[in-house]
């Protein structure tokens, strides 16, 4: 032990691990404690052992999930590993059963203490009061009863930052080696984002990486947000981004269904919605809902490679059916990414598809980027709004079907991704192709089959019942009880012959509306304020059209030009405003 060198340096000077340690024994000290104290670690009684592994019941069974990792890095090593709360107190215990002396066995049991006030200098006890990871090597430990033992400990946080415990792995002291800091840290980062995606209220977990890469990696930020945007929740990297992020603007982006970088160097990659068993009745009612005819197509064509172009009005439920299929289908293992054509920046828009190598072009990152190509290796890649994209992204996205491999910007060396193709569209695509706006041979490549999604005033009276008796259930409050809620006939025949520009999408939201202001019970004309106006006779598509537009210019006005925002106020989606805007502005020249 060379803490004594607090002689000949100034306590600044030492490296930060002796200053650690100092610090550590001076307390062991204060505590009253000696080298030849006996390990006497303070035991808790049965009962209260119980009790505390109730409080720590959720993450002590991710825990328990995560023992493959554990058992595969540290394979064949006497070592153990331990769990102990902010306390100090070991409530979980497992590993190589012969490890240790006959007091270490008692002491490294569930129910003792590695506080610094009994045992001294140790790993769980110092990572506890450091807050921060420690590894502690035979004669490091304040007490001699411990020099046989190396241990190295990293803190376990909450989904709001406190200190929960801390996961330890002991060890004979010869057999200790780095790498048990590192399985520990791991398997620390598995039990918090696990902790993250259990909030019970979540509505949407978010995954935040700086590229499309290190998505869904142990390390990358995953954000719990209620269904209004109220956080509930930051793994350890999220964290130190939330100062950066705007939570409001990232909800809006995400109801619109989009899929964007948020920040420089910050990307939202993947989005969805919870899918706990115990959260809102809208994820509960939506997974729950069995396979329509359609989407069981879908799924035998999926399950040969052959990509499918989804075609409908806005809100008719592309995206909604693509992560149905997703889920459903042979590659739910693996990534959902879904690209908006439409809203990604046209001078990035190759980077971002294709990716790209370092010092591709100015402006990118240091490191490159993989690209949502690339990102979707293994699982679906849904081109929303695919319409948008530009001829020369047309083409490089043509030869990456041709030959599945794609070779990012700045690179010679082609890379070969496996990836269902599913595109999607509002836009007339073979009316594109005649314009000469859309490659006839695109077309052909991503239509391997069409799903047409009527729009809502097309549906057989059958069907819209069904949806709308489905909607109801989402949009209930999940703790009231569904049977509660009735709808006078008026209110169907109204919602049934109105035209609904904005499709499943406005329906639901005038629902949503409706339960709110019936209180959950009877929903009448009068809970439907739109209704007088949704029920007249629909104008012609050509008035629509520019009463639309004047709303969408009148919108962005209010909102300085924040088309995010326009948007939300909206209930729109950002493409279509996008698309309305463009289509104006052509019509105008
Ligand atoms: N079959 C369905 N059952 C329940 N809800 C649905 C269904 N289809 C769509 N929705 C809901 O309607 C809303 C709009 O759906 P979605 O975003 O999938 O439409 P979209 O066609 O992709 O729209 P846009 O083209 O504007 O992006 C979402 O809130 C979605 O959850």
């Amino acid at each position: 032990m060379t803490i004594n060198a607090t002689s000949k340096a100034t306590f600044s000077q030492l490296p930060q691990e002796q200053q650690l340690l100092a610090r550590s024994w001076q307390r062991s000290r204060d505590y009253g404690l000696s080298l030849h104290s006996r390990i006497d670690p303070f035991c808790l009684a049965k009962e209260d052992l119980r009790h505390a592994k109730q409080q720590h019941d959720a993450l002590l069974r991710y825990l328990n999930n995560s023992l493959p990792l554990f058992e595969q890095l540290q394979q064949g090593r006497r070592c153990r590993l331990l769990f102990a709360d902010a306390k100090g107190t070991i409530l979980f215990s497992t590993g190589d059963p012969y490890f240790g002396n006959k007091a270490q066995k008692i002491a490294l049991a569930s129910g003792a203490s590695w506080h610094e006030q009994s045992m001294g200098t140790n790993a769980i006890g110092t990572a506890l009061t450091e807050q921060q990871e420690v590894t502690i090597l035979g004669q490091q430990h304040f007490l001699a009863a411990n020099h046989g033992i190396s241990c190295s400990a990293s803190p376990v946080l909450s989904p709001s930052g406190e200190l929960l415990g801390v996961i330890d792995i002991s060890s004979d002291m010869g057999e200790h080696s780095q790498d048990m800091l590192l399985t520990a840290r791991l398997m620390a980062l598995a039990v918090e984002n696990a902790l993250v995606m259990d909030q019970s209220h979540a509505h949407w977990i978010l995954n935040l990486a700086p590229d499309a890469g290190s998505l869904q990696q142990p390390w990358s930020g995953i954000i719990a947000l209620c269904e209004d945007g109220q956080l509930l929740g930051a793994n350890r990297s999220a964290r130190h981004w939330l100062t950066e992020l705007d939570l409001p603007d990232m909800l809006g982006r995400l109801q619109q269904g989009e899929l964007t970088q948020v920040k420089q160097g910050i990307a939202l990659l993947s989005r969805q919605r919870s899918a706990h068993p115990n959260r809102t009745s809208c994820a509960k009612s939506a997974s729950s809902q069995p396979l329509c005819p359609r989407e069981t197509t879908a799924l035998k064509l999926m399950a040969r490679q052959i990509p499918l172009l989804i075609q409908g009005e806005t809100g008719t439920g592309k995206d909604h059916l693509v992560r149905r299929l997703h889920q459903a289908g042979n590659r739910a293992t693996g990534p959902l990414i879904a690209v908006n054509c439409g809203a990604l920046p046209s001078e990035l828009l190759e980077a971002e598809l294709f990716g790209y190598v370092t010092g591709a072009f100015t402006g990118g990152t240091k490191q490159g980027r993989p690209g949502y190509i690339r990102a979707a290796d293994q699982g679906i890649l849904f081109l929303d709004e695919i319409g948008e994209l530009p001829l020369a992204a047309q083409t490089r996205l043509l030869r990456v079907l041709q030959e599945k491999t794609v070779t990012p910007l700045g690179c010679h060396a082609p890379q070969s991704v496996d990836f269902q193709l599913i595109a999607a569209s509002h836009r007339d695509l073979t009316a594109m192709v005649e314009q000469g706006t859309f490659r006839q041979d695109l077309y052909f490549r991503i239509n391997g089959y069409t799903l047409q999604l009527p729009p809502l005033r097309e549906y057989e009276a059958q069907d819209f019942n069904k949806l709308l008796k489905q909607l109801l259930a989402e949009c209930f409050p999940k703790d009231a009880p569904f049977s509660e809620i009735t709808l006078d006939d008026a209110v169907i025949h109204a919602l049934r012959t109105y035209h609904w520009p904005g499709n499943i999408r406005q329906l639901k939201q005038q629902l949503e509306v409706a339960i709110v202001l019936a209180d959950g019970h009877h929903i009448n004309l009068s809970h439907l304020p739109e209704l007088p106006q949704l029920t007249l006779t629909p104008p012609r598509t050509r008035d629509l059209k520019s009463l639309a537009d004047q709303l969408i210019v009148q919108t962005l006005d209010e909102c300085n030009g924040n088309v995010s925002a326009a948007a939300r106020q909206l209930n729109m989606s950002r493409t279509t405003i996008y698309a309305r805007l463009k289509t104006l502005k052509s019509e105008s020249v």
